[in-house]
């Protein structure tokens, strides 16, 4: 028997998330039958879709989604030792019953000297997503110019850092003079702290005074529209995420894109990093290679304790994170 612990979500957010959204609950697991481990948490991740998904697929008492790094502590599943480590879908979880079913291994080559936790960031679901957006939606060319956005997070700070590797001008737009400094560190050509430039059409042409032939966006609303505007005709615009309007309890209104998209000939197109599940092994490993290479820097935000769990969500909503945001149990 062990004691597992689970957040759910008790009332719908309405607006932004509040810690009376959100409820503890505590049940004894039993012992794991044939065919079944038990898990631990060891790091949970915090995402922007977890909001989303409330208001698609969640109801009232639903326990929070969510991926986990976590540590076989007993099994009776062959193709899961006792002391292997997984990342699981298992939600805001401490502890897991499982059959094995959506389970994924950490990588056999995983070195010793890096966090397990980057399984949930930069060679992790956020790390896939920056490469699928980047070489699937955008096939970004050597020498192009891309702008990211929410580039100081879990994918926007790894978009950046493969563009450069790719060979390209980068500009990344954050919410802090912190993240912009995190940002030149990384390598990134241009950086600015959209809440302070005043005219973010100004800071876009002097970043780039030619334009932009690609734009990994993150953050949607009415900036969306604004860069548009700057970008060079035939450009390439991958939707990855519209952070802004995730706690909108209605839909924003605003300017509509098409004639500025027909002036300019541009190519929109929306991704879900699921669309390129097959492709996931090799692109842990490219993404793993980079970093053992230090071509790919990762830096994490990590609230400690799964009471925390919440908080944790809450301030990466708010955009207290400069990486990716993890809670370590
Ligand atoms: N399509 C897909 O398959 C996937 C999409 N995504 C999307 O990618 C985006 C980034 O996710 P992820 O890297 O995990 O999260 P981040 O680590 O970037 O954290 C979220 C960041 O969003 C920024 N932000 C929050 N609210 C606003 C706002 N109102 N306006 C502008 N920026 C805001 C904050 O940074 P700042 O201080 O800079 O404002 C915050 O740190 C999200 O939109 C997410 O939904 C993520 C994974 C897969
Ligand atoms: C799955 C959520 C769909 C909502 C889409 C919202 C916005 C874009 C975005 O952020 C997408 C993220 C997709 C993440 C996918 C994660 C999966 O690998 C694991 C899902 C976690 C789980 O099943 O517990």
């Amino acid at each position: 028997m062990v004691k597992a612990k689970s957040w759910v979500m008790t009332k719908y957010f309405d607006g932004f998330p509040k810690k009376s959204n959100f409820g503890l609950k505590v049940e004894e697991l039993p012992e794991p039958k044939d065919g079944e481990v038990l898990l631990e948490a060891v790091f949970l991740s915090v995402d922007p879709y977890m909001r989303l998904f409330s208001k698609i697929s969640m109801k009232e008492g639903d326990v929070m989604i969510g991926s986990q790094v976590a540590k076989v502590i007993q099994s009776k599943h062959p193709g899961f030792p006792v002391g292997s480590h997984v990342v699981s879908n298992s939600g805001w979880r401490t502890h897991t019953l499982s059959d094995g079913t959506g389970l994924t291994p950490i990588l056999p080559e995983w070195p010793k000297d890096v966090s397990l936790s980057l399984a949930l960031g930069a060679i992790g679901m956020p790390g896939l997503t920056a490469v699928y957006g980047i070489e699937e939606v955008l096939g970004l060319q050597k020498g192009e110019t891309l702008l990211v956005n929410a580039a100081a997070g879990a994918v926007g700070s790894v978009v950046g850092q493969i563009a450069k590797i790719k060979g390209c001008k980068v500009v990344g737009s954050a919410g802090s003079d912190a993240k912009v400094v995190f940002l030149k560190e990384l390598g990134f050509d241009e950086a600015f702290n959209y809440k302070t430039v005043g005219s973010l059409e100004e800071a876009l042409r002097k970043a780039s005074p030619e334009g932009y032939d690609c734009f990994f966006e993150n953050v949607g609303g009415p900036s969306s529209f604004i860069v548009l505007q700057q970008m060079k005709n035939c450009g390439r615009i991958a939707v990855c995420g519209s952070i802004s309007t995730y706690n909108d309890s209605e839909p924003q209104t605003g300017l509509y894109p098409y004639v500025i998209m027909i002036i300019k000939e541009l190519k929109m197109e929306g991704f879900l990093i699921t669309r390129w599940q097959h492709k996931h092994p090799e692109t842990l490993r490219r993404l793993l290679a980079w970093v053992k290479e230090g071509k790919l820097q990762c830096r994490e935000h990590v609230t400690k304790g799964f009471e925390n769990m919440p908080a944790a969500f809450m301030g990466m909503m708010r955009g207290e994170n400069i990486g990716k945001a993890v809670v370590a149990v």
